[in-house]
């Protein structure tokens, strides 16, 4: 049981080539932080392992399964769920947001929303909220919102992009304050990328150098 990169090469069209035959396992359970200098593709390796981007060369699988593009799944959650660096990309911004908490359909969709509700009162979120769209809230109450909405499926795997860094030292200790609780609980492997030596000193439980 693990998330893995295999061999993985990746190359933007007319980009230069960003990994030759990187390969990275995550289980159950750990905290792994991806550490490099600035553009040396660590953004682009959390949309590998989510599926938002296919390697050129090699594999990315989840528990054993490929992870499928994120484009193709068509309403279907992956076990391997992205919190962005900027919350407002994960949201249709003409939609309220309660109707797109409601949207994030697993196995079922009431199950979903069930789970979300739960989570909404872990994150803090307020209830008024869910009668606005992206726009109408702050950076950091759309975030909770962002955390929600990935939870709510139960990820067997979840990968956070700086997605604190534009948050207050107090939102930002609160937010993963309750993320690291239920990961303790729901025991799912975590990936983060940070530029705070101090927040991957906290959360990470392995480093590694890309
Ligand atoms: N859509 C794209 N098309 C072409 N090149 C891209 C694209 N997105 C990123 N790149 C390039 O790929 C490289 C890696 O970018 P990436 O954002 O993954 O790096 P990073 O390590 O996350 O950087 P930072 O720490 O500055 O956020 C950079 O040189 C960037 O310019």
């Amino acid at each position: 049981m693990s998330l893995e990169a295999q061999d993985v090469s990746f190359r933007y069209p007319c980009g230069r080539e960003l990994y030759r035959g990187l390969s990275l396992s995550v289980g159950p359970g750990e905290r792994v932080a991806l550490t490099a200098p600035s553009g040396r593709g660590k953004t682009t390796l959390c949309r590998l392992l989510a599926g938002y981007l296919e390697p050129s060369v090699g594999r990315v699988l989840a528990d054993g399964e490929p992870v499928r593009p994120v484009a193709r799944l068509r309403g279907e959650a992956s076990p391997v769920q992205l919190l962005p660096q900027h919350p407002e990309l994960a949201f249709d911004p003409r939609v309220r947001l309660g109707q797109s908490l409601g949207e994030v359909a697993g196995a079922g969709e009431a199950c979903a929303r069930a789970r979300a509700d739960e989570l909404l009162g872990s994150f803090g979120v307020r209830g008024e909220w869910l009668a606005r769209r992206p726009h109408e809230l702050s950076g950091g109450e759309l975030m909770r919102l962002a955390m929600v909405r990935a939870l709510s499926v139960r990820p067997r795997y979840l990968i956070a992009d700086e997605s604190t860094a534009m948050l207050d030292a107090v939102t930002q200790a609160e937010l993963w304050h309750v993320l690291l609780g239920l990961q303790e609980r729901d025991g799912w492997g975590l990936v983060l990328v940070s530029h705070s030596p101090a927040l991957v000193g906290r959360v990470a439980t392995r480093r590694v150098e890309l």
